[in-house]
């Protein structure tokens, strides 16, 4: 893997992509194309009552593994826009070291991520481990809560329901994090939220120095924004928010909640692959600290 990393006095970074895609697509599960309607349109319903009336439920129950491959099975019917197996396990090895105490994931569909990475946190930190997983969707997330709960994840997974900038907003104004701050964070919501979000974690003082941010979708659709502003040195992220000041608040910039520029980043760009075989990235970002 390559590294590109952002200091004041560093020139402007260039990332390299890393070989870690050039195998081919090699999943035990291949998921069904994803076609033009591929969400919210009853599948989810449907994946939750196929998994409680299968025949050997009961071995499902406390079993995140059984549990995820019930849902890849699924998925290779009727597609299911998962992280999959091949860039989950990237995060699951990286989780097993980094072993977060705090965690928040932005947008959690079915719960897959959440039970994958839930239970790699939980075996890596123990029953201390806290994993929130925002869901703006209701009915997504009365399923990631019903699957959580088949999983014996429910003492590790809080899911809070609604639009991720306000349940940041709220878990900072109610102390819920541990010394306020998060360890691990997962984007995988509105690619165009991404900044916006970390910008709000950012200037509410809520990103630990030490921790580890991963953005999805980095090429299928890609989010240069993101990109840009997690490699840019402080110095260049000064100038972007000084050049937005007098002209209203930009559509990334939430109550005038404009981010840190003086956090450092270092970043790592992993290919991998969607699901149903088609390319991707994953950026996997390092806070350094401030200065
Ligand atoms: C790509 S799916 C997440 C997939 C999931 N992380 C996984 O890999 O299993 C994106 C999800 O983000 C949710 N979402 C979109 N915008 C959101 C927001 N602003 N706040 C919270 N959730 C959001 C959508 O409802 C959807 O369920």
């Amino acid at each position: 893997m390559t590294k590109t990393t952002a200091t004041t006095d560093a020139p402007k970074p260039v990332t390299k992509t890393t070989t870690a895609g050039e195998g081919g697509f090699n999943a035990k599960y291949t998921y069904a194309e994803q076609g033009e309607t591929y969400y919210n349109d009853g599948r989810e319903l449907d994946l939750l009552s196929h998994i409680f009336s299968l025949p050997h439920l009961h071995s499902l129950r406390n079993n995140p593994p059984a549990i995820l491959h019930e849902i890849d099975l699924f998925a290779t019917r009727r597609y299911l826009m998962n992280i999959g197996s091949l860039k989950g396990r990237i995060i699951t090895t990286l989780l097993a070291t980094h072993a977060p105490r705090t965690s928040i994931e932005l947008g959690g569909y079915v719960g897959y991520s959440t039970i994958l990475f839930a239970s790699a946190v939980r075996d890596a930190v123990g029953p201390e481990a806290r994993y929130y997983c925002v869901e703006a969707n209701p009915v997504f997330a009365a399923i990631i809560m019903a699957l959580v709960d088949l999983a014996g994840l429910r003492d590790t997974v809080r899911v809070l329901v609604g639009e991720s900038t306000m349940w940041i907003k709220k878990l900072e104004q109610d102390r819920v994090l541990e010394n306020g701050k998060v360890d691990f964070l997962f984007l995988d919501h509105v690619k165009s939220m991404y900044t916006r979000d970390l910008k709000v974690l950012e200037s509410l003082g809520m990103v630990k120095e030490g921790a580890v941010l991963v953005a999805d979708n980095m090429v299928k659709p890609g989010n240069p924004e993101y990109h840009r502003w997690v490699n840019a040195a402080p110095e260049e992220k000064r100038g972007m928010v000084e050049k937005t000041k007098g002209r209203g608040e930009p559509a990334n910039v939430v109550d005038g909640l404009e981010g840190d520029p003086e956090l450092s980043y270092t970043s790592e760009w992993v290919e991998s692959w969607e699901p149903q075989g088609v390319r991707d990235a994953i950026e996997i970002t390092r806070v350094l600290g401030r200065g």
